[in-house]
């Protein structure tokens, strides 16, 4: 078969089972715009494989709407999880809670949305898995290898996993704060780049979010994007400078404003460093007049 049928197949199936259960989570908005070719068909495949997916790229690069896009494709509603230094068991798992039931008091367990995933085949996406504790998510272990499966520490309950379970997990690498990924972990995960877009899907883009942005407007943010991206590779700027979300803040802003003005604000006002922030003005500057 080949691996479009594939795709396509699974997809079908998928959108049959999803579960109309009371749950917290929703099926994501599409509209992720593939930087590679082949990258939005490789993801899907490995989605179809029952793959642990790894996105590595720079802030605002499309993770999350690319995590977004695939919940959409395959109709099945996504928990997500923002890692954080104070993760722990509870936040992943859920917790015990004394609810009142015909005037007696019992306890209940709250499921998290890794348990819930598991049990109602969702996609769980984890944001910025380097930033928990690396003692927090052995816990996963065995639910990210062939196993699929967990005992639950807090109920005793053995869990395996839905066929259509699917774990998406993100990275901002060397960010301060994080810690590089254990071994065991990284090693349960395939990984794709996620690099910024450019050319033409990123004018596509604006025109896709921005339809009313005069042609020239686009022009002008496309090539700013360009020359931006030149002078990180020069080793001039911060990756982050020529992040997707700030030149569509830009973008948004220079509909109504000075596009110089948008430009400082919400590009060259985010880089720490001043000769950086000059650097992007110079550049805007060529190109508006
Ligand atoms: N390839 C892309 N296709 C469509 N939209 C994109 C793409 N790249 C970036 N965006 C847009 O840029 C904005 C930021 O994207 P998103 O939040 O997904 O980035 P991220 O990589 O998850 O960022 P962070 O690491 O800071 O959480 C969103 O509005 C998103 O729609």
């Amino acid at each position: 078969m080949s691996t479009q049928s594939l795709i396509l197949q699974s997809q079908s199936t998928r959108k049959q089972r999803t579960h109309s259960e009371d749950h917290s989570a929703l099926i994501g908005r599409g509209g992720y715009m593939s930087p590679l070719p082949h990258l939005w068909e490789d993801l899907l495949l490995s989605v179809v494989l029952q793959k642990n997916i790894l996105l590595k790229g720079p802030s605002g690069s499309g993770k999350t709407k690319l995590a977004e896009s695939i919940s959409s494709f395959f109709a099945q509603p996504m928990h997500s999880i923002n890692c954080s230094v104070d993760l722990d068991a509870e936040a992943l798992l859920g917790f015990k809670t004394l609810v009142q039931e015909n005037g007696q008091t019992n306890i209940d367990f709250v499921e998290g949305p890794v348990i819930q995933a598991m049990r109602y085949g969702h996609i769980l996406y984890i944001d910025e898995i380097n930033m928990a504790k690396p003692e927090t998510l052995p816990i996963l272990h065995s639910v990210l290898d062939h196993r699929r499966m967990l005992t639950n520490p807090f109920t005793g309950e053995v869990l395996h996993a839905h066929n259509d379970f699917t774990v998406i997990a993100a990275i901002n690498e060397g960010y301060i704060g994080t810690s590089p990924l254990n071994e065991a972990l990284k090693n349960r995960f395939i990984s794709f780049a996620i690099p910024y877009l450019t050319g033409e899907p990123l004018r596509e883009l604006f025109v896709r979010e921005y339809p009313k942005a005069s042609p020239n407007l686009i022009k002008t943010m496309l090539h700013l994007s360009e020359d931006m991206f030149i002078q990180v590779q020069n080793g001039l700027l911060s990756e982050e400078a020529a992040s997707i979300r700030s030149l569509l803040d830009a973008t948004e802003l220079a509909q109504h404003i000075d596009p110089l003005r948008a430009i400082r604000y919400a590009i060259a006002e985010k880089l720490d460093d001043e000769s950086e922030k000059e650097l992007v003005m110079e550049l805007a500057n060529t190109w508006i007049k």
